[in-house]
Parts: C-alpha cells; sequence; structure tokens
C-alpha cells in the first residue's frame, strides 16, 4: 500500500482556502477575554475548553438555522476596532500554523455595527487585522464581503466591496438561512458586481437544492459556489457506477465552475449525511472542479489540514489527490490571474513536489 499523508505532513503542505467565515474562526478564548473586555455576558460559559466543545456540539444540530444561531456569541463581542483588528490578525496567524499560503476569509460588515462602527470602520479594522497577522508568516488573506440574503443591505455591501475592492477586499457573498431566501432576491447587487467586473460567490445548494444553485448561477452570474453539494441531485449513478449528468450539473463541470466544499460543516447542518456519502467522492472521481474548505473552523473544530486528513481516511486520497484540489482552489482565488500562477508555480507545486520526494 502506497504512503498515505499523515495529519502532521498534510499541515507541512502549502494550501489554500477559499470559504472560510471570520465571525466562525475565532479562537475560543478570544471570545472569553473579548466578552470580558467589551461587556459581552451572554457566553454559555466562561471556561475556555467548555466553550470550544459548546460551539462545536450546539453546531451539530442538523439544521442549517440552528447552526447559525451559535454566530451570536462571536458577532456579539466582534463589536469595536480592537475586537475585530485583533480576531482578524489571530485568524491569519492560525491559518499561517497551519500551512495555509493564500486564504480568502469573509465576514458581514453590516453584523458588526452595533457597537458605533460604520461600514468603512469594519472593513478597515479587518484588513488592518490580516495585515499584522500575515506579516512575516507567509501567508496572504483577502477578504471577501458578505451581506446576509434575509436583509436587504446588499447592494450597499457590493458597493463596499468594489469601494476596498484595492487594497485587499477580493470579492463578495451572500450568506445565512438559504431556504425562503433565493439569491434572486439580491440581483441588483449581482448585477451591479458584474458591470463593475467584481468577482463574487453565493452559497447555494447547502440548506436548499438546485433551484438556488441553478438562480446563483444562470441568474446572478456567480463565479463559483459556496458548498453547491446539491448539485449531486442532478447526476445519476448507475449500479456499475457510471454517471449521467443533467444540464445543470453538466453546465456546472463544462464551465469549471469551482465548489467550495466544507464537508464537516454538511455533517453539522445535515447537508450531507456521513462523510463517505458526503457528494465530493463523486464529484472529485467526476473531475468537477472542487476545493476543501473549512467554513467555520471555531464551530466545527477543524482546520484546512483537519479536512484534509478526514478525506485522506475516508476516501484513501493521497498527495496527487490533495495537490489537486490545492490547484483547483489556487485557480479559483479572485486574485489577478498572474499571481495565481505565481503560487502556483512557485509556492504550491514546489511543496507538494518535496512532501511527496520524502514519502
Ligand atoms: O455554512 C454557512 N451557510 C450559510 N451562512 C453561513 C454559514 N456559515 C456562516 N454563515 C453566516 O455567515 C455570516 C458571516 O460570516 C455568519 O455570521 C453566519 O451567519
Ligand atoms: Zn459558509
Amino acid at each position: 500500500m502506497t504512503h498515505q499523508p499523515t495529519l502532521d505532513e498534510i499541515r507541512k503542505a502549502p494550501k489554500v482556502l477559499l470559504h472560510d467565515h471570520l465571525d466562525g474562526g475565532v479562537r475560543p478564548e478570544t471570545v472569553i477575554d473579548l466578552a470580558r473586555e467589551t461587556g459581552y455576558d451572554g457566553l454559555p460559559t466562561g471556561d475556555v475548553e467548555e466553550l470550544r466543545a459548546w460551539f462545536r456540539e450546539a453546531s451539530d444540530s442538523g439544521s442549517l438555522e440552528r447552526y447559525l444561531e451559535t454566530f451570536a456569541h462571536t458577532v456579539g463581542v466582534m463589536q469595536t476596532r480592537a475586537a475585530l483588528v485583533r480576531v482578524a490578525a489571530e485568524c491569519a496567524e492560525d491559518l499561517a500554523d497551519d500551512g495555509v499560503v493564500y486564504a480568502e476569509v469573509r465576514y458581514a460588515p453590516e453584523l458588526h455595527t452595533s457597537g458605533g462602527l460604520s461600514l468603512d470602520q469594519v472593513v478597515e479594522a479587518v484588513l488592518e487585522g490580516f495585515r499584522q497577522g500575515s506579516e512575516g508568516r507567509g501567508i496572504r488573506v483577502g477578504a471577501l464581503l458578505t451581506a446576509m440574503r434575509h436583509q436587504a443591505r446588499s447592494m450597499e455591501i457590493a458597493e463596499l466591496a468594489v469601494r476596498y475592492r484595492d487594497v485587499g477586499v477580493v470579492g463578495f457573498d451572500i450568506a445565512g438561512a438559504e431556504a425562503g431566501y433565493p439569491p434572486t432576491r439580491h440581483l441588483d447587487a449581482f448585477e451591479y458586481l458584474q458591470r463593475e467586473n467584481a468577482h463574487f460567490t453565493i452559497h447555494a445548494g447547502e440548506g436548499f437544492g438546485l433551484p438556488s444553485i441553478w438562480q446563483a448561477i444562470q441568474w446572478c452570474g456567480a463565479d463559483r459556489l459556496g458548498h453547491g453539494v446539491r448539485i449531486i441531485d442532478d447526476i445519476q449513478v448507475a449500479e456499475d457506477g457510471t454517471a449521467k449528468l443533467g444540464r445543470l450539473a453538466a453546465y456546472v463541470r463544462d464551465k469549471r465552475i469551482p465548489l467550495e466544499m466544507c464537508p464537516t460543516s454538511n455533517l453539522q447542518t445535515g447537508a450531507a449525511t456521513s462523510l463517505a456519502e458526503h457528494p465530493i467522492g463523486l464529484l472529485r472521481r467526476l473531475y468537477f472542479r472542487v476545493t476543501v474548505n473549512t467554513d467555520n473552523r471555531l464551530m466545527s473544530d477543524t482546520s484546512v489540514s483537519r479536512e484534509f486528513a478526514r478525506l485522506v481516511e475516508t476516501f484513501g486520497y493521497g498527495w496527487d489527490d490533495l495537490q489537486w484540489f490545492t490547484v483547483n482552489a489556487m485557480k479559483s482565488a479572485f486574485i489577478p490571474f498572474d499571481e495565481r500562477l505565481a503560487l502556483i508555480n512557485g509556492v504550491i507545486k514546489p511543496g507538494f513536489a518535496q512532501l511527496k520526494w520524502q514519502a
């Protein structure tokens, strides 16, 4: 049997992360510190390990709506400039420690203004944190600005993303409960972004099925899909393993539309029943442009390396598969083509070559 990459080895590989929520990746100790400093008194416990376990367990509800309730506690302590700078800096540090060389981290500016910050001040604080936390650590972190799909501020947030596009904001997203909130509610924002030649991804096919994916791509013009797991509803697999793609699935594959897959998160929200049955296995086999992501490192108690290690364990993936996921992600990033290429050829390929050589 060929050697399978171990968690320690995977940590050393140069990895790329496209789907990670800033408010879903706060260190538990920081949540507690910030609650004390900012006078937030809603935490379920003041003990670090208990709080870590609480987030993980409370997120295992099997429903996206209930999964999202836990964010009240992280968002609750991220309402000052100092808190946002700290959380963003620690995010960059934690990702760098995990061996991530390029990350796009998202958050919803509109959720961080209850302490009096303006949307611009929120964005500036997070960018400053990413700058501080990345410095000298061999990682580049770009921001994606998210609008909440049940709210009506997407146009404002899209304009904010365009205003900050040259100083670290690389794209736009919508998130929140999916059922009942189709992406077309925000069509004006997506059309504005297209006119501005800006990039965006849409959470779709997680808490709701094919219509959401279809709208995200064919009405809204999404560059990438957040999750997109339900695309398998448009694929029929025969007993001999051959697959027949419906028109939407074929379109997604033919157009190389990146799928930002987040396996552990999907098990928690009920978007998939087990890792072995997770659509990522089939989609990878069919050469969809699959990428592997964390979604919420705190709620899922995970990291890119851990997601990779779980996939290795479940599907028997080797270094070539992990490199394929990584190159897919880098190709799908929202930074300019020449910069993506430089990371693929100068960092990712040499890094994986060295690990494969050692294995
Ligand atoms: O998996 C997800 N699906 C949909 N929305 C999410 C997910 N994870 C986090 N958020 C939502 O995005 C906001 C901004 O980061 C979070 O506050 C949370 O409400
Ligand atoms: Zn997400």
